[in-house]
């Protein structure tokens, strides 16, 4: 097990190599501009080239579970194994797999994901807190206890979202906000009150107006957020401080599509490249 928490690893990454994450999801139309076939064999040689265009590069990498799952077992044995040479190669990996079950459940996730020395072994997880909260007090407890990090969906990148995520709670102790604003109010709580700090984090796509959601960045702790949507689904990177505020501190850019689709010659120019964009805007 690491000796640090994630949050500490964290800090190190954004060190090292600034605020850049790049995502890896092999989507079919990927792997055919990259002259791949579908196949598992295809999603292992694409990953590792992504891999291999980050390390030393940039400090995260957060492989979308789901293009592997898409190949059953095989699929899966690839991911096993990319995860495995990415934490070789000293790049956290945030596995994002997103589940989100009852309690008890998620704890069988938890295991499958965060423990040390098995198979899907990540540094960090995302998990949506759509059945409650409270369902991921195990899965947060489990990662602490081993120094890993977990992502909780607050507010979402696409826009079917905001019928649910804009909705006022009506009773407890989040009663008025909106649905996410009290998903990031309890993730707030969990990155500052629990040791090691800072090792749960919210997950907020940076193509949305937190303030119409009831959420002003300034007023919370500067704890890890996870923001997709920048690039492809139309976020510029020049506004991430505009948008995030104090949240801005710890904020992990999160790009897939739009490094990706650089090709499988141009990937390492377009990591480097975007790696220098996101440093001057967060500067
Ligand atoms: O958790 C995520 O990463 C995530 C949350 C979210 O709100 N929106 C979102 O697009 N994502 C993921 O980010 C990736 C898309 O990144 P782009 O290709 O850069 O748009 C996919 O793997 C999504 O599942």
């Amino acid at each position: 097990m690491s000796e640090l928490g994630f949050g500490d690893r964290l800090q190190t990454a954004f060190g090292q190599f600034g605020h850049l994450c790049v995502g890896i999801d092999p989507h079919p139309f990927l792997l055919n501009e990259w002259e791949y076939d579908d196949s598992a064999v295809s999603l292992r040689e694409f990953s590792l080239r992504v891999i291999d265009a980050c390390a030393g590069q940039v400090g995260i990498i957060k492989p979308q579970v789901a293009f592997y799952e898409r190949h059953g077992a095989r699929g899966m044995e690839a991911l096993e194994y990319i995860i495995r040479r990415a934490r070789e190669a000293d790049l956290l990996v945030i596995s994002d797999c997103k589940r989100g079950d009852i309690g008890s459940t998620m704890e069988a996730y938890a295991q499958a994901w965060l423990t040390p020395g098995w198979s899907l072994e990540s540094d960090a997880i995302t998990v949506s807190p759509y059945l409650g909260s409270g369902a991921l007090a195990q899965t947060v407890n489990y990662a602490l206890g081993n120094n890993k990090g977990v992502f909780v969906l607050a507010a979402t990148s696409n826009p079917e979202a905001a019928v649910l995520q804009s909705a006022r709670v009506t009773s407890g102790i989040h009663e008025g906000k909106t649905v996410a604003a009290a998903q990031l109010s309890d993730v707030a709580r969990w990155a500052t009150d629990s040791t090691p700090a800072n090792s749960v984090g919210a997950v907020l796509g940076a193509t949305l107006d937190l303030q119409s959601l009831g959420i002003n960045p300034d007023d919370y702790p500067a704890l890890p957020v996870l923001a997709p949507g920048f690039g492809f689904q139309g976020a510029r990177v020049e506004d991430a401080q505009r948008l995030f505020g104090n949240l801005a501190t710890n904020l992990i850019v999160s790009e897939t599509r739009s490094v990706l689709s650089a090709g499988r010659e141009q990937v390492g120019e377009a990591v480097l490249r975007r790696a220098a964009e996101v440093a001057s805007a967060l500067a």
